[in-house]
């Protein structure tokens, strides 16, 4: 007999504990709606009752400047509402958690996500599977991974990019464009690509920051430069622009803020708005989501690339078991965000080597935090000041 929804708890959920990390960003990272200089993290930790702790972590960019959730709306959302909620959840089964999570809150795709990532964690250390493999298994042991180039400066992208594919980590680079004039913009990305030539790939992302009319000048003029794809020329609701520039584009259109879980990827499946869906675990609300993105995307014969929200080693390694699962990956991934911080908060250093990313092969996430280093940047701690001695 198949157990009722409304079954009692079988190993009950002790503890949701939600935290805020700022990390501090290598350099300034310039996009077109925000400037970041640090990374603001949420870290979720969910306690079970059989002695297992789950990880996850909600990450947005620049605060609110890019989607509708921050972290710490992400942790008030879920300190108040899930917790309750999680509560009468068994923790062995994180399928029906999510589900009922779903039925009693609306949205909160990347609060959504770090609370899958956490069961989803605690079920694979239960098991003895990486999440990898209670998704379906996965299909690679490494993911190729892209870097992006904004610093700001022409000159000083060149020379970061030059030493990336020295000492090779990347040979694709995605510039953040749309923030300066039309020109200017495609001055940048073509006099990259003459420094750069056929050792490397060269994308954009707009971020939506173009009109309609802006995005079919600019595609074809970076299309004249060797730019190989742009990402979200326009805004994210436009799915009719999407399609007319998709249509009439000479590289491929990549659709990233559009896409905010199945039924959106349906909707601009369906009408042929995207050459490339780029996937986003947190805004496609969760781990499986992703992968019905994934299927969706397939289906419709729209290529795949595997997005990120600049998210911490918690967040990036989520998103790295679940690209793993996907059959076809044909524009690899950007998960580089551990790369763009001051520091990782994981006690073993992620394998970024061979121009890709080790997918980690323990149990769970196969990740563990580094204690001191969270209790360090945790937001409101009490900074120890190191006393230097008197001389003499
Ligand atoms: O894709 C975005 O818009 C967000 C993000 C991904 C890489 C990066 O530099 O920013
Ligand atoms: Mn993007």
């Amino acid at each position: 007999m198949v157990e009722s929804m409304e079954s009692l708890a079988g190993i009950a959920i002790v503890e949701v504990e939600t935290i805020l990390v700022d990390v501090p960003t290598i350099r300034p990272h310039v996009l077109a709606m925000a400037t970041m200089n640090s990374q603001a993290i949420c870290l979720v930790r969910i306690r079970c009752a059989d002695g297992i702790t789950g990880i996850g972590e909600a990450t947005t960019i620049g605060g609110l400047a890019y989607g509708p959730e921050s972290p710490e709306g992400i942790k008030l959302a879920i300190d108040s509402y899930f917790t309750p909620i999680l509560k009468d959840c068994d923790a062995a089964r994180p399928a029906q958690a999510m589900t009922r999570l779903s039925r009693h809150i609306v949205g909160n795709n990347f609060a959504k996500c770090a609370i899958e990532t956490a069961l989803l964690d605690a079920q694979g250390k239960r098991c003895g599977l990486p999440v990898s493999e209670l998704l379906g298994g996965r299909l690679r042991d490494r993911l190729p991974v892209l870097w992006t180039l904004a610093s700001g400066r022409t000159d000083t992208d060149i020379a970061e990019a030059e030493r990336m594919i020295e000492a090779g980590r990347h040979d694709a680079f995605k510039l953040k464009i749309g923030k300066r004039a039309l020109a200017d913009d495609v001055a940048h990305v073509g006099a990259i690509k003459k420094a750069l030539g056929d050792r490397a790939s060269i994308r954009v992302d707009v971020n939506m920051a173009w009109d309609e009319t802006t995005a079919a000048r600019g595609i074809a003029m970076l299309a004249d430069v060797g730019c190989d794809l742009v990402e979200q020329p326009i805004i994210r609701h436009n799915r009719s622009g999407m399609a007319r520039l998709r249509a009439s584009a000479r590289i491929p259109i990549m659709a990233d803020e559009a896409l905010q879980g199945p039924a959106t990827a349906y909707d601009f499946a369906s009408h042929a708005a995207a050459d490339v869906f780029a996937v986003k675990v947190e805004q496609s609300g969760g781990l499986r989501a992703a992968c019905e993105v994934q299927a969706i995307a397939d289906a419709a014969g729209v290529a795949l690339y595997g997005g990120t929200m600049l998210e911490a080693g918690v967040g990036t390694i989520a998103s790295a078991h679940v690209f793993a699962t996907f059959p076809a990956l044909q524009f690899g991934t950007e998960l580089f965000g551990p790369l763009l911080l001051t520091e990782e908060i994981l006690t073993e250093p992620l394998d970024y080597s061979d121009f890709s990313l080790a997918v980690p092969a323990g149990p769970g996430l196969g990740i563990e935090l580094d204690e001191e280093r969270i209790a360090f940047h945790r937001r409101g701690a009490s900074r120890a000041t190191i006393s230097i001695p008197a001389a003499g």
